[in-house]
């Protein structure tokens, strides 16, 4: 029919790094500047453990040892939120997927809605650095927003940098020994999907052990590209 076209369909992006990597934080800048929807199942899974569903008191033990949620939580989870209307605007997964079986249900899953990813991007970091990225960071107990770096700005150590509260937390798994055990599992069981989407040409690999603004903008620039 004249005019007729298929609809276009809305880009999937998926970011790949271990932990400390900056998945999160360039999550919600590309959010910002591409209208997309950051969809973290590291925030789904604390979501779920506060909330006491099942799921979540499943994942609780095991996300404080710093090993991986079962596959079959972790995909269920994800797939009820990928239904949510606003991720027809398009969707950046930060942390998900985590395992090859994972990697194929995404696949799978995308594949009924006639859709495929645009591009996994790996941000490429090493592991030291990360150890000494994740004890300095905190999230503040009175705003919920603001973040503080002691390892960026030590002389604001303790202080929101945007309430100005001083009720700094740290996450529960963000201590030097689940540190070591999530590291351990990012390589055992995520850097594989390295070798995954390379075999399928969907990999980027972006050098992310610069500064935050610096690293956005590379990746704006694959972004932009892969979603053209
Ligand atoms: N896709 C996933 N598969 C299995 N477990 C997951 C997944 N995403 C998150 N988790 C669990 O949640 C924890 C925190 O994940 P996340 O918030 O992404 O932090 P980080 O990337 O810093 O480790 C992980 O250590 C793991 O226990």
């Amino acid at each position: 029919m004249d005019g007729m076209k298929s609809p276009a369909t809305a880009p999937v992006l998926i970011l790949l790094g271990p932990p400390g990597a900056g998945k999160g934080t360039q999550a919600r800048i590309l959010e910002e500047k591409f209208g997309l929807v950051q969809l973290s199942t590291g925030d789904l899974l604390r979501a779920a453990v506060s909330a006491g569903t099942e799921a979540g008191k499943r994942a609780k033990a095991v996300m404080e040892a710093g090993d991986l949620v079962s596959d079959e939580i972790v995909i269920a989870i994800l797939r009820d939120r990928l239904a949510e209307p606003d991720c027809a605007k398009g969707v950046i997964l930060d942390g998900f997927p985590r395992t090859t079986v994972q990697a194929e249900a995404l696949d799978t899953l995308l594949a009924e809605s006639g859709q495929q990813i645009n591009a996994a991007i790996s941000l490429e970091v090493d592991d030291a650095e990360m150890v000494t990225r994740i004890s300095g960071r905190f999230t503040c107990g009175t705003c919920g927003e603001g973040y503080h770096d002691t390892f960026k700005a030590p002389e604001k150590a303790g202080v929101c940098d945007k309430c100005g509260g001083t009720e700094m937390k740290r996450r529960a798994d963000d201590n030097a020994e689940t540190v070591a055990s999530r590291l351990e599992a990012y390589h055992a069981q995520t850097a594989p999907l390295i070798t995954y989407y390379g075999d399928k040409g969907a990999l980027q690999r972006i050098p992310a052990m610069g500064a935050i603004d610096e690293i956005s903008a590379e990746l704006a620039k694959v972004v932009a590209k892969a979603t053209a």
